[in-house]
Order: C-alpha cells, then sequence, then structure tokens
C-alpha cells in the first residue's frame, strides 16, 4: 500500500492531523512527547504513518534516536511516496529545523515533501497571517496552511493528498546537506524572521499565566491546590451520577427479580449478576469524571509546568520532572502510564518511574476504597470541621500511594548501580502553549474510559462472581458458611488472619489477584448470599455490621493501595523493561509489601 508519513516537532498536532485523516483516535494531549510509538492508520487508498515528535535528525534522547531510525527507514522504504511535515505555525523557527532537515532527508531519496502549516488559528487568533504563498516558493515544496482542530483548510488537504501522492519529481530548493546542523538551523531563523509571527506575541499571554504558575512559592502552592482539587472532585463530583447508577441498577433488579418470583434463577440473578457485576458498574461516572479532570490538565498546558515544578523535588528521590506525567496518568490506569514513561531522560529514571507507577491508585482501585470508606466512615463525618471526612479519607489513600512510589524510588535509587547516568540527557523540556480543551474528542475519550472499563473488566467478574455463586450455593440449603466455598475458605483462612480477617476476604482477595475490581464484585456475590441488599450502601452496611474492625478495614485499604494485581501491567512492564523476571518479582514483591503493611495496620490500630 502507498505510504504517507506524518513527521514533525513534539506537540506540533501530527497526531491530531492524523486522527482527522483516518478517522482514528490516537491520543492527542499538550504537551511535548505523547506519541512514543508509530500509530498506522489508514486515509482512502493510503497508509498513513504518525510519528513520534523528534527536534532534530541528530538528536540526543535514546527514544528519539529510535523514531530517527524507524524515520530513516521509512523514507528509503519504495513504499513511501509521500513525507508531509507538520508545522507548528505559531512556533515556526523551532518547527523548521527538523522539517528542513526532513526535506533534506527526502529529497537524497527521491520522495516528495509537503508542508502543514498547523495551528493557522491560533496565528488568526493574535490577529496576524503567515504568506504560505511566499513560504512555499522559498521551500520549493507545497504549504498548506490548516487547522487540524478548527478543520479550517483540512478538506482542501484532503482533497489535494492523492495528487501530492502522485508527484514524481521532486522540487529542489533546498541546498543545505544533511549533516550541516547549523545551517539548517541558520535557514530556519531566517525563514522564520521572514515569515513567522514573532515570538513575543505568542509568549506575552503565556508569560503572564507563567509569572504566576512557575513562581517558586505561588506555582507550589498552585500546584498543590489543583491536586487536590483533582482527587477531591473524584470523589464528590461523581457522587450524583453515581446514585443515579446505582437506582437504575437497582430498579433493573428489583424488576427483573420481580417477574422471576423466586427461586434458584432470582437468587442467582440477585446475588451473582446485581450484586457482584451490579456493584461495579456503580464506579463507571467515577471514572469518567477522573478521565475529564485529567484530560482537561493535559489539555490546558499545565502538565509540562508541573513537570517543570516537580523536577527538583522529584530528583531527591532519584526520579525525573518527566516521570510526573506517567505518574499523573497512573491514576487512570498504569499501562499507558508505563509507555508514557519512555520520554524520561535518563534510563535509570525511567526504569525506577516505571517499576512504581503501580503504585499510584489507578480507577480500578476506585471500587474498594469506595466500599470500605462507606464502611468505616460515617457519611456526616467531617475532618476539622470543614473537609467531608470520607472525602479526605479518599484523598489519604492516593497520597499513600504517591509516598510508597517515593520511598521505593528512593530504595531503587540507592541499591542500583549508577553506571548510566554519564549518558543522560539534560531535562529539558518546552512548554506548550496554553489552551482551551479540545471537547469533542475530550469528550469521547471520556466515554470511551467507562466502556473500556466495563469491557476489561466486566467478563472477569462476571466469571468469578459465577463460580463464587455456585460454590456459595451447593450443597443446596446448607448456608454459605457450610458451603463447597465455605470448605474452601476455611482452608484458605489461616493466611488471612493476621490481618483480622475472615475467609469471605480471604476469598476475595485471592480472586482480586486476577484483577483487583473482582474484590467489590465478590464481596457482593458473598455478602448478597447471606442477605445484603443489591447495592453499594446495602452491602456497606452488612459489612459493618458483620463486623469488620477499623484496623482490618485500613489494613485492607492499604494492601489495595500497595498491591499489584493487574496481569495486564505485569504484560506491560515485561514488554517495556524486557525482563519477565522483573516484572514477576514486582507482582510477588508488591504483594508481600501489601501482606506485611496491613497485618501491620491490623496489629498497631
Ligand atoms: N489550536 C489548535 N490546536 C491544535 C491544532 N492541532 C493540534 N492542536 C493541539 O495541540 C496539542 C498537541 O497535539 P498532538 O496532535 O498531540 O501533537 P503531536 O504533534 O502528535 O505531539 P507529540 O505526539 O507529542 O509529538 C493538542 O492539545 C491539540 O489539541 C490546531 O490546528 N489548532
Ligand atoms: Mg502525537
Amino acid at each position: 500500500m502507498e505510504r504517507i508519513v506524518l513527521v514533525g516537532k513534539p506537540n506540533c498536532g501530527k497526531s491530531l492531523l492524523f486522527n482527522q485523516l483516518t478517522g482514528l483516535r490516537q491520543k492527542v494531549a499538550n504537551f511535548p512527547g505523547v506519541t512514543v510509538e508509530l500509530k498506522t492508520g489508514q486515509f482512502n487508498q493510503f497508509e498513513v504513518v504518525d510519528f513520534p515528535g523528534t527536534y532534530s535528525l541528530h538528536s540526543l534522547s535514546k527514544d528519539e534516536e529510535i523514531a530517527v531510525e524507524k524515520l530513516n527507514l521509512a523514507v528509503d522504504d519504495h513504499e513511501t511516496k509521500l513525507v508531509v511535515c507538520v508545522l507548528d505555525a505559531a512556533r515556526l523557527e523551532r518547527s523548521l529545523v527538523f522539517a528542513l532537515q526532513v526535506q533534506a532527508l527526502a529529497r537524497r531519496n527521491n520522495k516528495a515533501v509537503v508542508f502543514v502549516l498547523n495551528m493557522i488559528d491560533e496565528v488568526e487568533r493574535y490577529g496576524l497571517q503567515i504568506d504560505a504563498d511566499a513560504l512555499q516558493a522559498e521551500l520549493g515544496a507545497p504549504v498548506y496552511a490548516l487547522s487540524a482542530k478548527t478543520l479550517q483548510g483540512v478538506s482542501e488537504f484532503k482533497n489535494a493528498l492523492p495528487e501530492l501522492v502522485a508527484q514524481t519529481t521532486v522540487p529542489d530548493a533546498l541546498t543545505i546537506q544533511l549533516g550541516e546542523q547549523t545551517k539548517f538551523i541558520e535557514r530556519a531563523r531566517q525563514l522564520n524572521a521572514a515569515y513567522g509571527i514573532r515570538s513575543d506575541v505568542v509568549l506575552k499571554n503565556q508569560n503572564r499565566i507563567d509569572r504566576f504558575l512557575l513562581n517558586n512559592v505561588l506555582g507550589g502552592v498552585a500546584f498543590l491546590g489543583i491536586m487536590f482539587f483533582l482527587f477531591q472532585s473524584i470523589f464528590t463530583w461523581a457522587q450524583p451520577l453515581m446514585d443515579g447508577t446505582e437506582a437504575a441498577i437497582g430498579w433493573i433488579a428489583s424488576t427483573v427479580t420481580g417477574w422471576l418470583g423466586a427461586g434458584m434463577a432470582a437468587d442467582f440473578l440477585n446475588d451473582a449478576i446485581f450484586g457482584g457485576v451490579g456493584a461495579f458498574l456503580v464506579f463507571v461516572p467515577q471514572i469518567m469524571v477522573l478521565t475529564l479532570i485529567i484530560g482537561i490538565l493535559e489539555d490546558s498546558g499545565y502538565l509540562a509546568r508541573a513537570a517543570l515544578i516537580c523536577h527538583k523535588p522529584l530528583s531527591l528521590f532519584g526520579l525525573s520532572g518527566r516521570s510526573f506525567i506517567p505518574y499523573l496518568s497512573g491514576h487512570a490506569c498504569a499501562i499507558p502510564a508505563i509507555m508514557a514513561a519512555r520520554t524520561i531522560e535518563s534510563p535509570r529514571k525511567r526504569l525506577i518511574t516505571m517499576l512504581t507507577i503501580p503504585l499510584m491508585s489507578c480507577s480500578a482501585r476506585l471500587p474498594v476504597y469506595a466500599l470500605l470508606v462507606a464502611v468505616l466512615i460515617p457519611s456526616d463525618a467531617t475532618f476539622l470541621g470543614v473537609f467531608d471526612l470520607q472525602g479526605a479519607a479518599f484523598f489519604g489513600l492516593y497520597f499513600f500511594g504517591i509516598v510508597m512510589a517515593l520511598v521505593v524510588s528512593t530504595l531503587m535509587n540507592l541499591f542500583t548501580r549508577k553506571r548510566h547516568e554519564l549518558n543522560d540527557m539534560p531535562f529539558i523540556l518546552e512548554l506548550p502553549s496554553y489552551r482551551l480543551p479540545h471537547w469533542k474528542p475530550l469528550l469521547q475519550r471520556v466515554l470511551n474510559s467507562g466502556v473500556q472499563f466495563i469491557k476489561r473488566a466486566a467478563p472477569v467478574i462476571f466469571i468469578v462472581s459465577l463460580c463464587l455463586w455456585t460454590l456459595g450455593y451447593f450443597p443446596q440449603g446448607a448456608g454459605l458458611e457450610h458451603s463447597l466455598l465455605g470448605k474452601i475458605g476455611h482452608f484458605i483462612e489461616p493466611i488471612f488472619e493476621p490481618l483480622g480477617l475472615d475467609w469471605r476476604y480471604g476469598v476475595a482477595i485471592m480472586m482480586s489477584f486476577l484483577a483487583r475490581e473482582v474484590f467489590v464484585g465478590a464481596l457482593g456475590t458473598m455478602f448478597g448470599m447471606s442477605g445484603a441488599e443489591e447495592n453499594i450502601a446495602g452491602l456497606a452496611a452488612q459489612i459493618q455490621a458483620d463486623g469488620l474492625s477499623l484496623g482490618a478495614g485500613i489494613g485492607l485499604l492499604l494492601f489495595y493501595v500497595v498491591a499489584l494485581q493487574c496481569v495486564a501491567t505485569v504484560a506491560m512492564l515485561r514488554a517495556e523493561t524486557g525482563k519477565s523476571r522483573i516484572a514477576w518479582g514486582l507482582y510477588v514483591g508488591y504483594g508481600v509489601l501489601a501482606y506485611c503493611i496491613a497485618a501491620l495496620a491490623a496489629h498497631i490500630i
């Protein structure tokens, strides 16, 4: 298939343009280094490839080096017919250095080049214009001014693509040879002076906000405020939506079981399906709120600033400012977060970041936290008279995960050899412009996070609930305690005794080593069989009445903060580190650490 490749400096809008061409939903966000792997899609009869952003063909960092190597191969390949150099129209000089190098590379391989002057809407917002025709004449290759965001000029570009691909002769305006690094920089400067917008126009607005957000004191306070707001809102904003979902599930449960009357089928539906699977569906809104807030932060351009603010403090723990974004996105899901760690400039810091990301409280822990917090803390309790105590407990759990990650990072930093340090890149981060969120893709992403959460966990929870219910139901009439499940549970009970937990929690914990979301479903099924209602409040009340002690409850919560109960994360760690030993070692290591912390909490409190 004839191929079109999209290249350009980081954060110039390649992926958004790629999405507009192919209809795919590749991740787009407002900080450099979002795309870390080549992504392929289709536009008409052409294959389109989205590249990770790079500043230069002679790159300094390892991940850019790999991307450049792949670009060399792609440009050399005879299937590649067109190289699209995406430029950030508002930051022309920086975009042009790399784009001119690519033009030279393409010319050497006799490949056609087209320049896309993206983000033209931002230039126009300043009331300015860029003379694309004159720039085209200077560059000796077609220039299309467009906005991948507002879609201005995108359909003209799409219409022109088949013709651009079909070009056979490559115009020759560039006289600089590959390798003449300083000449590319000089030429980019000249072109920017003649055609670009003045950088002080762009920087004026940005600086005004940055003077506050990057200020040593105020910036730190703002950072903590924003993070506190993020974690609190997961708890408070989602509540009405969660109540709505819960009511809807409750209504469906009572209607369906009403039709069935009493009997085994109704028991099964009530306890295994609505008690087990239904219990975890309630958390979908919370996961969507979390994705929305992280998405707004990603689109705003603040995250790069946060990385800058965090660089110094994180260095104390053997991490980099660039560890901040993977850590933050680890609160939604560890898997993309581990991928995002690829942009970290030092191999050692990258490894430490990857190995500690699983300690961030990902969204799969939310159901466990919400259930146990509801069990342990009355809903009307307050903290210091103002904060909702349940919300503060949530914040405390997230905070505990972060503290654990920093402790483990420090230990890893102390006990690993520092032989890579000399080859490390310095910490350099381009600050993107502040932007308003791009709402349509953001809302699609939010919806998708809910759908993915259900798709990933529902089948496992369904199967576990089904097995637990069957084992717990028979011999019929014997009651849960004397059922087959009870027998197995009592057998494993001694393991969980030091945690102050009985066999039912033991079974739920064991099952959650498949996926941690299973915990709430498994408890829902077991307590449902002993008469709990099919909703979280009912389940929480039943657990409370059953007598879960404060120490054991807190221990259980801390257990879930630390334990790495996610096989998909292990697979990702194995892929990224290239070592099964490290990945499975971490799975076992965090499991043992979690157990010890829980036992300690149960003992002390
Ligand atoms: N205003 C405006 N914003 C845009 C445009 N194109 C992209 N953006 C925004 O620019 C940011 C970066 O877009 P991406 O598509 O992720 O950039 P990229 O070049 O793929 O970045 P890397 O993957 O990091 O190399 C996002 O916040 C986009 O919403 C545009 O034409 N106009
Ligand atoms: Mg990208």
